[in-house]
């Protein structure tokens, strides 16, 4: 590390990077079994024309998903679908699962906070002139481990071959049906999952003197 923090700081990016680490393995089987069901793209579509006045300009998907977060915020913790009272329990599985995965994901981007604390922490100097002049591409580029990137997209790419095999008890190795493609959980990190992540950080960055 080029900047100024004891062992103790680096201990702790460490640590919260072995978090993001285990989380990636329930993430990588929130999406196993997801992909089990086929998309029910009605629900995440615009209706043209409804009747129902909390759907007008959102999906179904868009709907629960807001209410979840809301009543999430509210109760200051995850809900399980069968607490939750926007999940009737006759939805058919295709629409249970994405918002079942939806806490695995917000957590990991979430923390994001955590991330960006340790880092100022460890190298106050190199990011507070670039906090007070707001400038968020700095501290974007920064922030950024091109380096753990590349060996997150490698890492998850193979989770997801293994936690795809399905063992038997007679040392048989088969793929697992509806196995998840590893090169797509490797784009959804690369695409998704860390480019939010660090947003997050940027944005916590951006508040971290106020
Ligand atoms: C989370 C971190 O910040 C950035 C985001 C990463 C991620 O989302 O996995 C990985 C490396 C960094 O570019 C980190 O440094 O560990």
């Amino acid at each position: 590390m080029a900047c100024g923090g004891d062992d103790n700081d680096k201990l702790s990016l460490d640590s919260i990077r072995d978090s993001l680490i285990r989380q990636e393995d329930t993430i990588i089987f929130n999406l196993i079994e997801r992909i089990k069901y086929p998309i029910n793209s009605i629900f995440y579509q615009q209706p043209s024309s409804s009747n129902i006045p909390c759907l007008s300009g959102g999906s179904l998907f868009h709907y629960l998903f807001q209410q979840t977060e809301a009543l999430q915020a509210k109760v200051g913790r995850y809900l399980s679908p069968e607490e939750n009272p926007f999940f009737p329990n006759n939805l058919p599985d295709s629409i249970i699962p994405p918002t079942n995965f939806t806490p695995a994901l917000s957590r990991r981007i979430h923390y994001g906070k955590f991330v960006a604390e340790v880092k100022f922490m460890d190298c106050t100097d190199e990011y507070k002139p670039f906090i007070l002049a707001q400038d968020r591409d700095a501290l974007m580029k920064l922030l950024t481990f091109e380096a753990v990137e590349e060996m997150v997209k490698k890492r998850v790419a193979k989770k997801a071959k293994v936690f795809g095999q399905e063992i038997t008890s007679n040392d048989c190795v088969k793929e697992a049906k509806g196995k998840v493609d590893p090169s797509l959980v490797s784009r959804l990190y690369d695409e998704w999952i860390m480019p939010l992540t660090k947003l997050v950080e940027v944005e916590y960055l951006l508040r971290r003197l106020d």
